[in-house]
């Protein structure tokens, strides 16, 4: 079976081989291998991935004990992408060939109670659950040369040529944006987003404290800025993300490891805004910071949202009578936002200018050198680095 290498209606109903990164281990390089892939079945949708790129979910599941739960080798990682449809399944009217789509790690179905309601997007017929492969059924469409399952990530599995997923997990969107821009949107930045527009809502003149200067951190500053927080405090323990940060609208840096030893960053932050931020947003997944977030915002309406993922099961600590005198605290998937609908409102709104993504990405490599991408995160030099499929 050869290597495709664009779309063709040539194998639209029999598995395609393409090339994928595996991580075959817990922490250990990306391996790219030949794999097999099942066509699409009903309700699903094969995608030709165009780019993609690292979110730090994804450096979370690569380095995941695997004795962990949530832990599955080997195993296809990514979930930020933008691709195109190759071909769909039986049920499936929503996309078709050719469509440009980005694929989400939420699923939207549409028809549960939580995808009716504005107060959710936690879908709930589908839910999101890490150790499932595919949604329906549960079982996996990749194998290895050998025959071996090869097990999917969130739904989405980018880090590699071609994909399969639910249908309830693609967005189709316009050709208008350019590619690296629409995968963007695909988790972080959307995530960001949302998490200051729709789920804090956050207003003119307020403050604002970001805790992990990392593309989803930044895209809450960015949204912050544009709503008209005046004051942005972004909490990192990188140095180079204030300087970084400026360009997204962060307008004063604290670094935990510089603070005085008489003063914790919630303190620091409390003086700097006069009593504490009216919104602080937790974007980097340590309860211990989701904690320290929560102490620096503001007795009375102080909204604290949680985004960070907290994998090792730590438990929250808060103070209840801090929540007697008006503090909120809350959290999202997604930034709350509904892919379907959602999503294609945040590419017309950077199409239309209203919203800026410029600066997010901070390196491209081709898919051969996708394990850069891993180096770059973790020395902290990078923002997103988009990972550029071969035509
Ligand atoms: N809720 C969601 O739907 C959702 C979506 C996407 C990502 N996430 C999560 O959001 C978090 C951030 O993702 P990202 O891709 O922006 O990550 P990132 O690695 O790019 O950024 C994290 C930032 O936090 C900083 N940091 C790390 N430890 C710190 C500490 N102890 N004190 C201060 N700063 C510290 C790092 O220097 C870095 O700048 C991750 O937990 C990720 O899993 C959640
Ligand atoms: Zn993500
Ligand atoms: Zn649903």
């Amino acid at each position: 079976m050869p290597i495709i290498r664009s779309v063709t209606r040539e194998y639209i109903g029999k598995p395609i081989r393409c090339k994928a990164a595996i991580c075959k281990k817990s922490g250990e390089p990306l391996v790219i291998e030949e794999v097999e892939l099942d066509p699409p079945k009903s309700w699903e949708v094969r995608i030709k991935i165009l780019c993609t790129s690292l979110c730090h979910s994804d450096v979370t599941f690569w380095k995941m004990n695997s004795s962990a739960p949530t832990a599955r080798f080997p195993r296809i990682l990514g979930h930020e992408a933008v691709g195109l449809v190759e071909s769909v399944g039986e049920n499936v009217e929503e996309v078709k060939e050719g469509d440009l789509v980005v694929p989400v790690f939420l699923p939207n179905c549409g028809e549960c109670i939580d995808c009716g309601s504005t107060k959710s997007n936690n879908c709930t017929k589908f839910g999101n659950k890490p150790i499932r492969d595919m949604p329906r059924d549960g079982t996996s469409r990749f194998r290895d040369m050998k025959g071996e399952v090869v097990h999917h990530l969130l739904g989405v599995s980018s880090f590699s040529e071609y994909t399969v997923v639910d249908v309830t997990h693609v967005v189709k969107i316009t050709h208008d944006i350019p590619l690296d821009k629409a995968c963007l949107l695909s988790c972080g930045v959307s995530t960001g987003i949302g998490a200051a527009w729709k789920v804090a809502d956050v207003e003119k003149g307020t403050t604002v404290a970001i805790f992990g200067l990392g593309a989803v951190g930044l895209a809450v500053a960015v949204a912050a800025k544009q709503r008209g927080a005046s004051k942005i405090i972004g909490v990192d323990l990188n140095h180079d993300k204030f300087e970084i940060g400026k360009q997204f609208g962060i307008t004063d840096f604290v670094n935990p490891s510089s603070t005085s030893n008489e003063k914790s960053v919630s303190e620091v932050i409390k003086d700097m805004t006069n009593g504490g931020a009216d919104y602080c947003f937790e974007c980097i997944g340590l309860a211990s910071l989701m904690t320290e977030a929560f102490n620096s915002s503001r007795e009375g309406w102080g909204k604290t949202v949680i985004i960070g993922v907290e994998m090792h099961g730590s438990p929250l600590t808060l103070n209840p009578y801090d929540i007697l005198k008006g503090k909120t605290i809350t959290g999202s998937l997604f930034g709350g936002l509904k892919p379907k609908s959602d999503l294609p409102l945040l590419a017309q709104k950077y199409l239309d200018k209203e919203l800026n993504l410029d600066g997010f990405i901070s390196q491209e490599v081709d898919f051969k050198d996708i394990n850069k991408a891993f180096d770059y995160l973790l020395q902290g030099k990078s923002i997103r680095c988009i990972i550029r499929m071969d035509p």
